[in-house]
Formats: C-alpha cells, structure tokens, sequence
C-alpha cells in the first residue's frame, strides 16, 4: 500500500450564484507516494502546487471545497477531521514552509518551537522535550556551540531560520515531508545546503519527501519519481531520470528547455515558453495548454486529453506527445 495516495483531487472555489459560477483551482490530481519515496511536483507559479500541498496537510484556506480521497497509509484524510487532522499533522506528515520568518514565531525562542511537536505527539515532559528538541537542532546542523538554541529567530540568518523549520518538521519523526518551495527565499549556496540537509534528512530517517518546486534542478536533485503540473492538472509523471532524459509533455520540454543552464551565450535570451498559465476561471474546454502549444491543434482545443494514470511508469496528458525516448 503506498503511503500517499491522491486520487482525482478536485479542489474547487463553490459558486455563489447564476453569475458566479463554481472555479475548479485543483482538476483531477492524482499521485501516489511509497513509504520513503521521494516526489518532486514541478510547474509555474500558479499550477496548483501549494494547494495540492496544502490539502494532504488538510490546511485549505477557508471556502475552498475538495473532492476526491487523499489517503496516508489508507485514511483518507478529506474525510478525517479537525482533531484527527491535528494528531497527525506534525507526528505523520509535516510541511516545511516557503518563507521561514513567516513559519516561526518571532517571540519564542528556537529550542521552545522545536520542543512543542513533541511535548504534544510523543507526550514528552518540558525538560524531555527541550533535549529531544536541542538533539535536533544540532541534527539538522545547527552547532549549539555557534547558536544558541535559546535564541529567537531574528538572531539567526536565512538558511539558519530554515534549519529552524526543518527541526520543527522532523521533531517527531513524520513519515511523510512536504516541502512546497524550501530554498526559494534563500542565496544560491544557502539552497544547496538547505537542500543536501533535506536529502541527508531523509535518507537518514526513512522519510517519504514531496518536494515541491517550480526549479527541474531542485527536482532532479531530490526527487526520484517527479509530476509536472499545469493549469490545476498533471500533466505528465513518471520517474525523475527519465521523464528529464525524454520529456514527453510539450510543457515539460519547454519548461527544460527554459531552465537558465540551458541558454546559449551570456546575456542571450533564455527560450520563454510564450504566454502564461491561464487562470481557473478562464482554461479552455480542450488542454489547458493548447493556446501556449506548437504542436496544438483544433482537437486539442476542443477536447481535453486523457492522461494514462499515474500507475503507468511515465504518463502523459496531452494528444499529441513527443516521442518515447528509446
Ligand atoms: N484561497 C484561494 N482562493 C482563490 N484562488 C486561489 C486560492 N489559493 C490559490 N488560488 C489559485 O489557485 C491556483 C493554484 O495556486 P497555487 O498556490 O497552488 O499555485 P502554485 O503552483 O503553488 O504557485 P506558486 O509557485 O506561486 O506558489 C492559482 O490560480 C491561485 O491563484
């Protein structure tokens, strides 16, 4: 049994009345995740990436409604509620957030936010916690000889602050780590080794990871198996090394062949795949990709593609993909 298992993940805003019309955010998303796997979600700003994320943690903003069944080792957790939705967020899955100033609380100090998860879910006393929490703040690489854990986060630098959040993540040993955009607010060489503590991490414990990230190096270099996203929907899936070897989604390949180490000379203009997402309230009938598309055609914007499931080894939604590498 796999231990994430997303099946047609709708996530819809609910319309209010004639004139405003319910608008699907998320459209039939589905993925599967083993026990200690790792899944990179890869696409633009706005394909649904942190709200597919945001779902498995039961954390939707208010008024969005979700269909379909997000399972974590079987219990499906769109049906589960508040209080079981609490037990497990912390102790079975937890997130480390995009932005780490935001993620912690300015006025408790580091060791007391590491130290909360565990007080709660491993029922650990005050004084238990704080060591259970001081040993993972030096696992995560934070010395207790160069910071203190008894500092507040202002003290500390970005990548220091992430090793903050990621305490809080692992403190109780979650068997699943969503990662929505970990090294985004960070400097080039802090995101590598925010990103060597998050694999080390979860090699080391056996952690499953999605990483979610709109960067294919990110992916590549976390992610065993990878879902590239578009417009609320997956569109295309398979394992990382070969979806990368021989993209099959036309989006895929643009959003390769955009990637900045793949530009020709310095100053040259990096191959923008042209126009932009369309918004949820505005996707064409057909592929959603169909107006940004050099293969499209009249079906294509008329009839939506039907993706082969994520059960198949390297799928794709699209009818007219490339080639299958050899
Ligand atoms: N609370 C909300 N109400 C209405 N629309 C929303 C809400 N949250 C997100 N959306 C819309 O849902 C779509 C998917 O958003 P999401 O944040 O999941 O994208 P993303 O791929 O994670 O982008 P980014 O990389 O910028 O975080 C976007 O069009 C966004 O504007």
């Amino acid at each position: 049994m796999a231990l994430l298992d997303i099946q047609d993940l709708t996530v819809t805003i609910p319309g209010s009345t004639r004139y405003a019309p319910p608008v699907r955010l998320l459209d039939g998303v589905s993925l599967t995740l083993a026990s200690g796997g790792t899944l990179g979600l890869v696409g633009e700003s706005g394909c649904g990436k942190s709200l597919t994320a945001l779902a498995i943690l039961g954390l939707l903003p208010d008024g969005l409604r979700a269909e379909g069944a997000i399972r974590l080792d079987g219990e499906d957790l769109l049906t589960a509620g508040e209080r079981r939705l609490c037990a497990l967020r912390g102790r079975r899955v937890a997130m480390i957030f995009q932005e780490p100033m935001t993620a912690l609380n300015p006025v408790r100090t580091i060791v007391d936010q590491v130290a909360e998860g565990p007080r709660r879910h491993l029922r650990l006393s005050r004084r238990a916690a704080r060591e259970h929490a001081r040993a993972v703040l030096h696992r995560v690489g934070l010395d207790p000889s160069r910071v203190s854990p008894d500092q507040y986060p202002h003290a500390l630098s970005g990548g220091q602050r992430q090793r903050v959040v990621i305490a809080i993540a692992v403190a109780c040993g979650p068997a699943l780590l969503v990662a929505d955009e970990p090294t985004t607010a960070l400097d080039v060489a802090t995101q590598a080794r925010i990103l060597d503590l998050v694999r080390d991490l979860v090699q080391g414990e056996g952690m499953a990871l999605l990483m979610i990230s709109h960067d294919l190096g990110v992916i590549a270099e976390t992610a065993r198996d990878m879902a590239v996203m578009y417009a609320g929907q997956v569109v295309e899936a398979g394992p990382t090394a070969r979806v990368l070897a021989g993209p099959r989604h036309p989006y895929t390949s643009g959003l390769m062949a955009a990637r900045p180490q793949r530009a020709g000379q310095p100053g040259a203009p990096l191959p923008a795949i042209p126009g932009a997402v369309p918004p949820p309230d505005a996707r064409p009938p057909g592929c959603p990709f169909a107006d940004r598309c050099a293969r499209a055609d009249t079906g294509c914007r008329t009839r939506p593609p039907l993706g082969t499931g994520p059960d198949h080894r390297h799928s794709v939604a699209c009818h007219h993909p490339l080639e299958a590498s050899p």
